[in-house]
């Protein structure tokens, strides 16, 4: 039989040579709402998508002859994960894909924060020459606290082996831990901590995690590095504990904000007072949600979802 696949978003265009190629069926609709897609998807079997849309029960329902979604990248809240597997469609991620991405920039965030990189090329710059409030910090016998030891985790762990750091990992399911972090508990991992670096998903359970009473439940001060999901963080709390100097250094990728628009963003009577603080901190770094989006990641991620498509057809 024919399988059918319908590419809803742009990938590296290695993922659409080689499934062709497998002898898969491939149209790409990357302009289509929600609700025309949903018109014609009963026509496919496979659908390969990043995160434009939901793919929740509604689309569901019409998709009646759907075998696999495959999401090029790791988080999957854009899926109704639980009604698909109900309806025995596979679920096909490739977190192997972009994980060296976001550790390499996790890891970059904290350096970069840490020896004030960003702040002194922009004086230099502009003309200033300043040598003592510039001055910055080792990670040299620091403590790393991870929170969500998957793949993303234990990328990051990995390449922290080359500094002199304890690395410990905080993660809901037991035994995850390998040679480059140790298992503790949340309570440990919050006592110790001098850089926590979030790699968790954005579920229900993990919505507006890091608040004020989790951060105060931390015995030291502490950097904070986020490349997993902006609603993680309530980020009036962090400003909160940035303005006490409990937290002494942001590192974000990604904002609770994301899905507000620029033009809201930065319209006067919409910016959340939080993000203002944000954008005119020195100790806050914040990229465009680009930790997993590297020229490499994008050739990876493509390759990892070929290799997923045609193992679920046995096709070797
Ligand atoms: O989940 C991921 O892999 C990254 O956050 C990238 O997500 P995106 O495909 O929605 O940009």
């Amino acid at each position: 039989m024919d399988i059918k696949i319908l590419h809803i978003d742009s990938n590296h265009s290695l993922l659409w040579d080689q499934l062709n190629k497998a002898g898969f069926i491939n149209h790409s609709d990357f302009k289509s709402s929600k609700e025309e897609v949903e018109a014609i998807i009963e026509g496919y079997q496979g659908i390969v998508i990043r995160s434009r849309f939901k793919i929740d029960k509604s689309f569901l329902d019409k998709a009646t002859n759907l075998q696999f979604i495959a999401r090029v990248g790791a988080g999957l809240e854009s899926i109704d994960c639980e009604y698909a597997i109900s309806k025995n469609i596979s679920l096909i991620a490739a977190p192997e894909g972009n994980r060296n991405a976001v550790a390499e920039h996790s890891l970059g965030m904290i350096l970069s924060l840490f020896n004030n990189l960003n702040q002194a090329d922009a004086e230099i710059k502009s003309g200033n020459w300043n040598r003592e409030i510039n001055r910055g910090h080792e990670l040299d016998g620091k403590t790393i606290g991870i929170i969500g030891y998957g793949n993303m985790g234990k990328a990051f762990a990995k390449k922290l082996q080359g500094f002199d750091v304890e690395v410990l990992c905080y993660d809901i399911l037991n035994n995850v831990a390998d040679a480059n972090a140790e298992q503790v508990s949340l309570e440990e991992l919050q006592q110790k901590t001098d850089v926590l670096s979030l790699h968790i998903p954005w579920t229900p359970e993990t919505d507006k995690m890091i608040n004020s009473k989790f951060i105060e439940d931390f015995k030291k001060s502490f950097w904070i590095i986020n490349t997993s999901r902006g609603k993680n963080i309530v980020t009036a709390d962090l400003v909160a504990a940035m303005q006490s100097g409990k937290i002494l250094g942001a590192g974000l990728d990604v904002l609770e904000y994301e899905k507000l628009s620029f033009e809201t963003l930065f319209n006067d009577k919409n910016t959340p007072e939080a993000f203002q603080y944000l954008m005119q901190s020195q100790n806050v770094i914040l990229t465009p949600h680009i930790a997993g989006w590297t020229f490499e990641s994008h050739e990876r991620l493509a390759q990892v979802i070929v290799d997923k498509i045609k193992l679920k057809y046995n096709y070797l």
